[in-house]
C-alpha cells in the first residue's frame, strides 16, 4: 500500500490546490470522469462559450430595431460544438498528460475512491493507499426525479447536452433553475422550439420575485412555458418525446434535457468508514476553516458547500490550500477562515441576471427596516442606446446602517454590473458614499446602477 502526504479526490477544484508550497510533496489526485471536472468540462466555461454564439445569434435577430436590416441565414450546430471542444478537450487532456507524466511529485489515479478507513482510500482502478492529509473535492450530479429515470426514455443533462451530433427541432426542458434557464437560452436563440416545465410559480423562482417575475414574463414570449404542474409522466424514443404534467397537458418534443438541480457527491465515498460526517443532503459536513469531522481531511466545492458555484469552490480551494499547510487540528492552530458572506452569483441566460446578498422578502422576514430602489435600464441614457425596455437594477439597503444587503440585476451585462455593488457589500461601503463619493462614467449602463443608489431614501 503505497502511502502519501497528501491525497486529492476529485480533479475540479481540487486540482488548483498544488502550487510551489507543495512542490517536493507527494500527492495522489483521484479522478473517476474527466480530468478538470464540472466547470472546465460540462459546466461554466462550455455553456459560457454556448451562451456567447447564442448572444450574436439574438443580435443579429434584434437587429432591425435599430435600423439595421440582418438575418442569420444557417446555424452550423457542429461548428459551435466544434468551437466549444476544440479548446476545452485538449485543457483537461493537457492538464491529465501533465499530472500523470509529466510532474513527478503526482501520481494520477483513474477512479472514483471510496474511503476504506481512517486516511485510507481505495483508489477504483485497483490500488489502496494511504495519506497524511486528504482533500475531498469530488463535485455534484444531476438529479433526475424518478419518473424520468424509471420512464427509460432517453434524456440528456449537462453532461451530454452539448455534444448532440445535430440541433434539436424541440428542445423539453425539465427544470426551471440556472441550467433550464440557461440552455432555454442558447437553444432558442439558435432556433430551437423550446418548452420549459416548472413545479413552481416562476422561473428561477429562488431569487428576488421581481427579478424571476420579470424573467418569467420576458420567458413566455419566447418560449413555451409551464409551471406549478409537475411531471408525471413520460413517454417517447430517441425520436420524439412526450412529458405529461399532473394537469393534464402533454409537452412533446424530439429531445429533453434534465436541469433538476444537482447533488453532492459525498454519499458516494463511503465516508463514514473513515469518521467523516455527510449530511441528509449527501453533503460533507465542513467548519468555517473547510475541516470535516476526521482529523486530517478537508472538503471544498460541490460536495461540501452551501453555494455550487466555482468561484466559491475555488475561494474554498485557496482556503483549503492555505490551511493544509497549518498544522490544522493542533490548538491555536492560525487558520484561514472561509469567507461565504455576499456570494454574487449570475445566470447567463436572456436577459441576464445577476443577484448578491438578500431578497426583498428575506430582509423583511429578516425584521431589517429597509428601503428599495428599482430602477429601470430604460431610465438611462445607454439603456436608450440599446431600446432595453426589459432591464432593472434592484438595491436594498438598511436604513439603520446606510448599508446595501442585497442587489438584483436583470438585462444585459448583469453580471458585471452588479460587480461594483458587490464590493461596496463586500468592503462595507455605505450606499449613499458609494452613489455620491466617486464619477459615475457618463453614459455607461452602470448609470443605472448609480440611479438605483440615489433612489434609496
Ligand atoms: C451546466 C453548468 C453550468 C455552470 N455554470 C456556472 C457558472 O457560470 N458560474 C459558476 O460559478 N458556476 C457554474 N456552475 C457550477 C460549477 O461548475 C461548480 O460549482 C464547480 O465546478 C464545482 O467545482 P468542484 O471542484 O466542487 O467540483 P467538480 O468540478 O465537479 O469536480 C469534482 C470532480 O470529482 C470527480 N469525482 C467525483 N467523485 C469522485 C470519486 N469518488 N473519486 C474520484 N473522483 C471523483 C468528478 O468526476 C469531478 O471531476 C455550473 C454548473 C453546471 C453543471
Ligand atoms: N451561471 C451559473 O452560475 C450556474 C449555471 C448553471 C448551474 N449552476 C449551479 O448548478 C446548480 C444546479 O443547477 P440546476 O439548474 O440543476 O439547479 P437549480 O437548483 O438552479 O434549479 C433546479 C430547479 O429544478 C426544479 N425541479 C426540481 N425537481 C423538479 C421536478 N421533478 N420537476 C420540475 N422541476 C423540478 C426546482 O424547483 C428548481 O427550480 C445551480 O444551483 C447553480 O449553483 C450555476
Amino acid at each position: 500500500m503505497t502511502h502519501f502526504d497528501l491525497a486529492i479526490i476529485g480533479s475540479g477544484s481540487g486540482n488548483t490546490i498544488l502550487d510551489e508550497r507543495y512542490a517536493g510533496m507527494k500527492v495522489a489526485i483521484c479522478e473517476g470522469g474527466t480530468f478538470g471536472g464540472t466547470c472546465l468540462n460540462v459546466g461554466c466555461i462550455p455553456t459560457k462559450m454556448f451562451v456567447y454564439a447564442a448572444e450574436v445569434a439574438r443580435t443579429i435577430r434584434e437587429s432591425s430595431r435599430y435600423g439595421v436590416d440582418a438575418r442569420i441565414e444557417k446555424v452550423r450546430w457542429s461548428d459551435i460544438v466544434e468551437r466549444v471542444f476544440d479548446r476545452i478537450d485538449p485543457i483537461s487532456a493537457g492538464g491529465e498528460r501533465y499530472r500523470r507524466d509529466e510532474n513527478p511529485d503526482t501520481t494520477l489515479f483513474s477512479g472514483y475512491a471510496t474511503f476504506t478507513g481512517p486516511k485510507r482510500i481505495r483508489t477504483g482502478s485497483g490500488e489502496e493507499i494511504t495519506a497524511d492529509q486528504i482533500v475531498i473535492a469530488a463535485g455534484s450530479r444531476p438529479v433526475i426525479p424518478d419518473e424520468i429515470a424509471r420512464s427509460g426514455v432517453p434524456f440528456h443533462t449537462n453532461d451530454d447536452i452539448m455534444r448532440l451530433p445535430t440541433q434539436p427541432e424541440h428542445l423539453v426542458v425539465v427544470g426551471s433553475g440556472f441550467i433550464a434557464s440557461e440552455f432555454a437560452h442558447v437553444f432558442s436563440a439558435l432556433g430551437t422550439a423550446v418548452s420549459v416545465i416548472g413545479r413552481g410559480p416562476r422561473l428561477l423562482r429562488d431569487l428576488d420575485t421581481d427579478i424571476s417575475q420579470q424573467f418569467t414574463d420576458l420567458a413566455r414570449a419566447k418560449w413555451d412555458v409551464h409551471l406549478g404542474s409537475p411531471v408525471v409522466q413520460v413517454r417517447g424514443d430517441d425520436s420524439r418525446v412526450e412529458v405529461i404534467l399532473a394537469d393534464g397537458t402533454v409537452v412533446q418534443g424530439d429531445t429533453l434535457l434534465v436541469a433538476t438541480g444537482r447533488t453532492p457527491n459525498g454519499d458516494r465515498l463511503n465516508a463514514e468508514a473513515a469518521g467523516i460526517e455527510v449530511d441528509e443532503r449527501g453533503r460533507v459536513v465542513v467548519d468555517e476553516f473547510q475541516r470535516t469531522t476526521a482529523e486530517g481531511v478537508f472538503a471544498l466545492g460541490d460536495v461540501s458547500s452551501p453555494h455550487q458555484l466555482k468561484h466559491v469552490a475555488n475561494h474554498e480551494a485557496r482556503v483549503v490550500q492555505a490551511n493544509l499547510l497549518r498544522d490544522a487540528w493542533s490548538p491555536g492552530a492560525d487558520l484561514v477562515r472561509t469567507n461565504h458572506r455576499f456570494v454574487p452569483a449570475a445566470v447567463f441566460t436572456d436577459p441576464q441576471i445577476a443577484c448578491v446578498g438578500l431578497t426583498e422578502t428575506q430582509a423583511r422576514d429578516a425584521g431589517l427596516n429597509i428601503s428599495v430602489k428599482v430602477q429601470r435600464y430604460a431610465d438611462v441614457a445607454y439603456g436608450w442606446a440599446m431600446e432595453d425596455d426589459e432591464g432593472l437594477c434592484k438595491v436594498i439597503a438598511d436604513r439603520d446602517t446606510g448599508l446595501l444587503v442585497g442587489a438584483h440585476v436583470i438585462g444585459a451585462q448583469a453580471s458585471t454590473v452588479l460587480q461594483p455593488l458587490v464590493q461596496a457589500m463586500s468592503f462595507g461601503l455605505p450606499a449613499r458614499e458609494m452613489a455620491l463619493g466617486q464619477y459615475w462614467i457618463h453614459p455607461a449602463l452602470t448609470e443605472v446602477v448609480e440611479n438605483a443608489l440615489l433612489g434609496l431614501d
